[in-house]
């Protein structure tokens, strides 16, 4: 295995130092090291280190999807992002609510390579909202699943959830719920608002996001559960969930990339590219999930990168598909709108990306490590003072529905290490080293 002496790096944009990655870990930390004979050295100047980004909510789409990405495919594409980790979200066809399929994905990632792939478990058998999958039986595969999500789909049952929040207990599970009141969102376009009612398209009212959110936290203080809110998007949800932690109740939350920058004015030129789940709020709501993310109320960012083949986006607006991809993008997002704003430091950063989503996701014996010696050499190098325009067609993901093609975003991946292997370099994917 290859040794790599990266020079005058910034681990968490603090002071510079060497890094020497040996034998999988961090071997050495300090200036000037002494580069071993057969050590590729590479100069970080300028570079922030930060820990292997972890994603704790990615849709891969195999098995069922691979027109639209593959474990592969969309593997390479979080590396090439900075990711040493994603977890693959459930509504695969067949859906992961087994032992043997959740099993599947998890080998399918380690021979692809690119990252560690934790699958996500769904709550209820094919996602029906009904009765509970085999989750003690997934939680004891190879894969050790400790995320259950129908996401896609809210679990909006309040006694299915009960049940599933008591079940993941007896494995330190955590629910993650997909927050949508199904009846008030029937047909749903996108945001209600005023936009919505310009348009003509049928609106997605906050309401419907803020009262399972609402419902859920009270259920997870009820069983005394842990509760995690996925990709929440409005500035009532970040209310609910401040209250429900000022309460104790065990509660974490992401938002996306897209969610901290887009808004809903995007849906005026109807193109399908800006159709998500949840909808694109408006700007009260963006401000509010930066201020949340800020202040921690919001614990990590996670990706929702939902890769769509082009007929499914390319046609009008309401019979498009939901979902941006985003595993190539998001460290960029989070850097304009968090960093560069002054809201948060790099630190901030590798919490939000990194530490906080493997603690949620109970891989952070592994990931979401300090940069210390000793530890697991998973780590991400990042240029903050690159700029580059994003082209969808050149992306590692095999779907090209961005929101943010043609738009110059700061920051640049320059080196990705799992385990101290390259997977990136010189912001190139290293084909070679991943095959076996
Ligand atoms: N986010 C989306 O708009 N779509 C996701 C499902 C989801 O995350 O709810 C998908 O699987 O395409
Ligand atoms: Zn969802
Ligand atoms: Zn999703």
């Amino acid at each position: 295995m290859t040794t790599y002496l990266l020079r005058d790096v910034s681990p968490l944009g603090e002071a510079r130092t060497d890094l020497l990655l040996a034998d999988g870990v961090v071997a050495a930390i300090g200036t000037g090291l002494e580069a071993p004979a057969d050590a590729v050295e590479i100069d970080g100047a300028g570079l922030v280190a930060l820990p292997g980004l972890v994603d704790l909510h990615t849709h891969l789409r195999e098995p069922g999807r691979e027109d639209a990405e593959t474990i592969a495919t969309g593997t390479r594409a979080a590396a090439l992002g900075g990711f040493t980790a994603v977890h693959a979200m459930a509504n695969t066809t067949p859906t992961q609510d087994t032992a043997g399929v959740v099993e599947q994905v998890w080998h399918l990632g380690r021979r692809a390579g690119w990252v560690d792939v934790f699958p996500v478990g769904a709550v209820t058998v094919g996602l029906e909202g009904e009765r509970l999958a085999e989750l003690g039986a997934m939680a004891e595969s190879a894969a050790r699943v400790r995320v259950f999500s129908d996401d896609g789909k809210c679990v909006h049952d309040p006694v299915v959830m009960r049940r599933a929040l008591e079940y993941v207990k007896a494995f330190d599970g955590v629910v993650a719920q997909h927050a949508q009141e199904p009846r008030l969102t029937e047909g749903s376009q996108m945001h209600e608002g005023v936009v919505s009612a310009e348009l003509g398209l049928a609106g997605w009212p906050a309401v419907a996001e803020e009262a399972i959110v609402a419902r859920d936290v009270l259920l997870a203080e009820h069983v005394g559960s842990r509760l995690h809110v996925c990709h929440l998007s409005t500035a009532g949800s970040v209310e609910i969930v401040r209250w429900a932690k000022s309460r104790g109740i065990d509660v974490t939350a992401e938002v996306t990339p897209h969610h901290l920058i887009l808004t809903d004015e995007l849906a005026r030129g109807y193109d399908p590219l800006f159709k998500v789940n949840p909808p694109l709020r408006t700007q009260r709501d963006v401000e509010a999930v930066r201020e949340g993310l800020a202040d921690g109320t919001i614990d990590i960012v996670a990706t929702d990168h939902a890769p769509h083949p082009r007929e499914d986006k390319d046609c009008e607006w309401a019979a498009a598909a939901f979902g941006m991809t985003g595993l190539e993008t998001a460290l960029s997002v989070v850097q304009e709108t968090m960093v560069e704003t002054g809201r948060m430091t790099w630190a901030d950063v590798a919490r939000v990306l990194s530490s906080a989503p493997a603690r949620i996701g109970r891989v952070d014996g592994q990931h979401g490590r300090p940069i210390a010696v000793g530890e697991p050499a998973n780590l991400t190098l990042v240029d903050p003072a690159a700029r580059r325009v994003v082209r969808p067609q050149g992306q590692a993901t095999k779907s090209e529905n961005s929101p943010f093609g043609g738009r110059e975003l700061p920051g640049r991946v320059v080196a990705t290490f799992l385990r101290g292997r390259a997977t990136v370099l010189d912001g190139a994917p290293v084909d070679e080293e991943v095959q076996r």
